[in-house]
């Protein structure tokens, strides 16, 4: 399909990320590392961080807003995880523990993943929340990425287990990716919650 054909939502779904995915990347160093710790503070002390155990975050690239802060002086209960491309699953992920011995591997997008060792990595229903990456997000908790969909199919079983509370998954963005809407795809799983360099937010998500 020529971009001409696509139907006025893709078009604008597909600028939309374009604009916000280059307003990060235009973002200085100073500019991203101040932003990224006003929202690690918001997080920091909400209880639905403070009470996980088994938390994803994930490593910036290309100007995202950077969660590795979280990292620092963790409660004694905590344990983290970051997302590896699976090697059996096209556009799916896994969860590998991080570490001070975590070795490190460049995965096809360019981003440095942990490699897949099996028995360091915990399957996605089994964490208690996951810091998502994001371009864009709503005041209803729909989520933007990348396009490659990775987040919907791995979390996808939270739609269809109704009593299934986690993972939590949180936002971790600019205030500036808070957009008025976006249109929510049948497969799009949303936010539970996100976090901002302005603001902590919970979302009624209304697929429980
Ligand atoms: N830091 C980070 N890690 C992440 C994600 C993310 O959004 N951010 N992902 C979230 O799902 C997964 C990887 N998904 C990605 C999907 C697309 C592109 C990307 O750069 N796409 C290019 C096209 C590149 C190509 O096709 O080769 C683009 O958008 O221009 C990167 C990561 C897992 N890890
Ligand atoms: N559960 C699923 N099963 C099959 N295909 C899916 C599923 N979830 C998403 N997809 C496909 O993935 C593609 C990308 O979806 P979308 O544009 O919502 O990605 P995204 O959420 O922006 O990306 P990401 O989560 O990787 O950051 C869509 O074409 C969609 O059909």
């Amino acid at each position: 399909m020529t971009s001409s054909a696509l139907p006025t939502s893709d078009q604008a779904k597909r600028s939309t990320r374009r604009a916000l995915q280059q307003q990060r990347a235009s973002l200085s160093t100073h500019q991203q590392k101040t932003l990224s710790l006003q929202a690690v503070q918001h997080l920091k002390t909400q209880p639905t961080f403070r009470n996980a155990k088994h938390i994803a975050l994930y490593l910036p690239v290309r100007g995202e807003a950077d969660p590795r802060q979280l990292r620092y002086r963790p409660l004694p209960h905590q344990q983290f995880y970051l997302p590896v491309l699976s090697p059996f699953h096209d556009n799916r992920l896994w969860f590998v523990r991080w570490n001070a011995q975590t070795r490190f591997r460049l995965n096809r997008f360019r981003i440095p993943e942990p490699y897949p060792y099996y028995r360091h990595s915990r399957p996605a229903r089994w964490l208690d929340m996951v810091i998502t990456p994001l371009v864009a997000f709503d005041m209803h908790g729909t989520r933007m990425g990348m396009g490659g969909g990775f987040y919907d199919r791995t979390f996808a079983f939270k739609r269809t287990q109704r009593h299934q509370m986690r993972p939590r998954l949180c936002g971790f963005a600019y205030d500036f990716q808070k957009i008025d809407h976006i249109e929510r795809q049948r497969w799009d799983i949303p936010l539970d919650e996100a976090t901002s360099d302005a603001s902590f937010l919970r979302f009624g998500t209304g697929i429980y």
